[in-house]
């Protein structure tokens, strides 16, 4: 699957848990919509039933369970969604890809490369924002909305995960994918903007990818 390219484009917004992932996929999928770009937003795991389960499953599922029902889920996911919507040239932003597996799986001690194995092969963006802030700042930030999942709960994850992160992107980029790194903005929607533009250059410079 890697080798193939299609028309559209896949943007993945990845960063530590309470960072604003979700805030700003929301808020560029309304910027790109304002501006007549088809967009196709969405999220891992899944709104499938497979990927409810991961969602909502990390009291349950640990280690290499967790690591195989999110992979299962993004591989079915690739299949099922996002490559029919880039198939049919939308710009595909979702919330979370495959270096949340990285960080995640790895804080249960899964190996990264057992997780990039269980990953083969996956679709790769076109662009991946790593959203990154102070951690004390997510970790603040988390606290007051509540963690959606054990990770998040675990008092300092977002210490944790950012360093997680940062490792992460180094291994992405060594695979030859395209990593943005975002600092965030105290306003959520400064920093959409910010992205919003960087698409605009970035896919208007390099229309099609090889
Ligand atoms: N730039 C920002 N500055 C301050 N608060 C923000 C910012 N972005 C998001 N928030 C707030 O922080 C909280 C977490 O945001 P959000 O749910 O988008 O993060 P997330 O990275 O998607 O989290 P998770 O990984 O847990 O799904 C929300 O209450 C949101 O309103
Ligand atoms: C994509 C992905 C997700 N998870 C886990 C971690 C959380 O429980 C949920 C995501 O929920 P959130 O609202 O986005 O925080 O799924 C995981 O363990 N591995 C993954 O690759």
């Amino acid at each position: 699957m890697s080798a193939l390219r299609l028309p559209g484009k896949l943007v993945a917004f990845e960063g530590p848990g309470g960072v604003g992932k979700t805030t700003i996929t929301a808020l560029v999928a309304e910027l790109l919509g304002a501006d007549g770009v088809p967009v196709h937003a969405t999220v891992q795991p899944s709104r499938s039933p497979l990927g409810e389960l991961a969602r909502h499953g990390t009291d349950t599922y640990r280690d290499m369970a967790l690591a195989c029902l999110c992979a299962a889920d993004r591989h079915h996911q690739l299949t099922s969604e996002i490559l029919p919507a880039l198939a049919e040239g939308k710009i595909v932003l979702c919330d979370r890809y495959a270096a949340s597996s990285l960080v995640l799986q790895g804080l249960d001690d899964i190996p990264l490369d057992v997780v990039w194995a269980l990953n083969h092969d996956v679709y790769r963006p076109d662009l991946v924002c790593a959203l990154n802030a102070p951690p004390a700042d997510v970790e603040q930030r988390l606290r007051a909305r509540g963690g959606h999942s054990r990770f998040e709960r675990t008092p300092g994850s977002s210490f944790r995960e950012t360093l997680g992160y940062l490792a992460a992107m180094t291994f992405l980029r060594d695979q030859g994918w395209p990593v943005e790194m975002i600092e965030c903005a105290d306003d959520p929607r400064a920093t959409a903007g910010t992205i919003v533009d960087l698409i605009h250059r970035i896919f208007t410079e390099s229309p099609a990818c090889p």
